[in-house]
């Protein structure tokens, strides 16, 4: 058997993406992802995924060409050729991630969330030349199938008149009955028990409507809200107040350890986060001020799968929960997913996905909810095969764009509707 790397294949592409709302502003019509494949010299190819955008796509060119040579089981190896590829400057001083969504942007961050979809093809490509799963690769899985909550989302019925766009058959949902109709379509069509809904797009009491009528309808599931922290502690509290006795969790209430911190010192919900706490160097601090109560791991930023394995070690220790965060992606990613996420022992959240929400896909065979649940393959790598003529679709779009959609961009996408749009300030409420 031989598992050295022969060739490494880069293909960013554009896949749809309906008119979702948060607090930065709508996504795009299509967002950009890119498709990492990894072959061997037995010629098994592994995939692996990750974000798309230019700044991605400048770090994954150079680190694809050092990794030619070097053998798909080195997995610890990637880590010592990412440090060595440099990141501009210019992408990390003062920023944030694509819309200030995932928290702090860092040169090690960026370089992380390129190493995670290599990491991915690796195991994949290891796996089928093994015979094993991923999931065995990683030490074996401790549960058959892995539980996913609804993501639901203000959205509006289509992307504004005279956007090139796909149709999506959600419809709208800009208020609580909305977002009700949405969430039974959710559990019609997935089987979903628990929701989460993204907030800070309405004043926090046209939210704490909308999951006030979530309870109702659905009486004792799990319910969540995420506002991207675009509250400030004072809302946080009232949000928790009034909610309290229906959340599992709220998600980034406030934005910061420091404000999570206050906030927690103050009610009973449990917070949860993937924002504050999006990086190692982070932890320290939100643990030892009891700032978060669950962390929402993604194997994207964290660095790959056995990262998001460390991490959960880490929240075991210090009695903080472990479940998983999510922003667009597609079968890859969910795959992967699915796979550390089974061999995660004390995984008591359904995790996020937004797989639901991406009509489209790169593999021949989507990946498919049973009772809100993926099963875990047991076959080869990570059970999943790339469609060619899908993924060249799907490039193709990228090739035609004149770059506009390359990168994400939440608020110059709502700017389309409402012209004089900016990111608004923190907290919004
Ligand atoms: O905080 C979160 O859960 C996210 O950031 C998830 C996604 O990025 C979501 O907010 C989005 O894509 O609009
Ligand atoms: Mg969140």
């Amino acid at each position: 058997m031989n598992l050295t790397i022969t060739s490494v294949r880069l293909t960013p592409i554009l896949v749809a993406d309906p008119p979702l709302l948060n607090t930065q502003g709508v996504h795009q019509p299509y967002t950009p992802r890119l498709i990492v494949e990894v072959e061997t010299a037995d010629g098994i190819t592994g995939v692996g995924e990750t974000y798309g955008d230019t700044k991605y796509l400048e770090l994954a060119r150079p680190f694809a060409a050092e990794l030619v040579g070097r053998r798909v089981d080195d997995l610890n190896g990637l880590f010592t050729v990412a440090d060595e590829v440099a990141v501009d400057d210019a992408r990390v001083s003062g920023q944030v991630d694509v819309g200030g969504l995932r928290g702090v942007q860092t040169a090690d961050k960026l370089r992380l969330s390129v190493v995670s979809g290599f990491e991915v093809a690796c195991l994949d490509a290891l796996g089928k030349a093994l015979g094993l799963p991923v999931h065995a690769l990683l030490g074996g899985k401790v549960r058959d199938a892995v539980e996913y909550s609804a993501y639901l989302f203000y959205k509006w019925a289509g992307h504004p008149e005279g956007v090139a766009s796909e149709k999506d058959d959600w419809g709208a949902a800009t208020d609580p009955a909305g977002v009700v109709e949405q969430a039974r379509l959710f559990t019609e069509r997935y089987g979903f028990t628990s929701f989460k809904l993204k907030g800070g797009v309405f004043p926090p009491d046209e939210e704490i409507a909308a999951i006030r009528a979530l309870a109702e309808a659905f009486p004792g599931h799990p319910l969540r809200l995420d506002p991207n922290g675009a509250w400030s502690v004072e809302t946080s509290l009232k949000v928790a107040e009034e909610l309290g006795d229906v959340l599992e969790y709220l998600e980034d209430p406030a934005l910061g350890t420091g404000a999570m911190a206050e906030v927690s010192a103050a009610t009973g919900v449990p917070l949860a986060t993937n924002m504050c706490v999006t990086t190692f160097a982070e932890i320290k601090e939100a643990f030892t001020r009891d700032a978060v109560q669950v962390v929402l791991s993604d194997h994207h930023y964290w660095g790959g799968l056995r990262n998001t394995q460390q991490l959960a070690a880490i929240c075991r220790a210090f009695g903080v929960g472990v479940s998983m965060h999510s922003n667009t992606h597609l079968g890859i990613s969910l795959a992967a997913m699915t796979h550390v996420a089974s061999t995660v022992p004390d995984l008591h959240h359904a995790c996020d996905s937004h797989y639901p929400w991406q009509s489209e896909d790169v593999l021949t065979e989507r990946l498919t909810f049973e009772g809100g649940k993926v099963a875990v393959s047991d076959a080869p790598g990570l059970g999943v095969a790339l469609d060619r003529d899908k993924l060249a679709f799907l490039h193709q779009r990228w090739l035609d764009d004149d770059g506009a959609l390359r990168e994400r961009d939440d608020a110059a996408a709502m700017r389309v509707a409402e012209p004089g749009w900016t990111t608004p300030a923190v907290p919004r409420w």
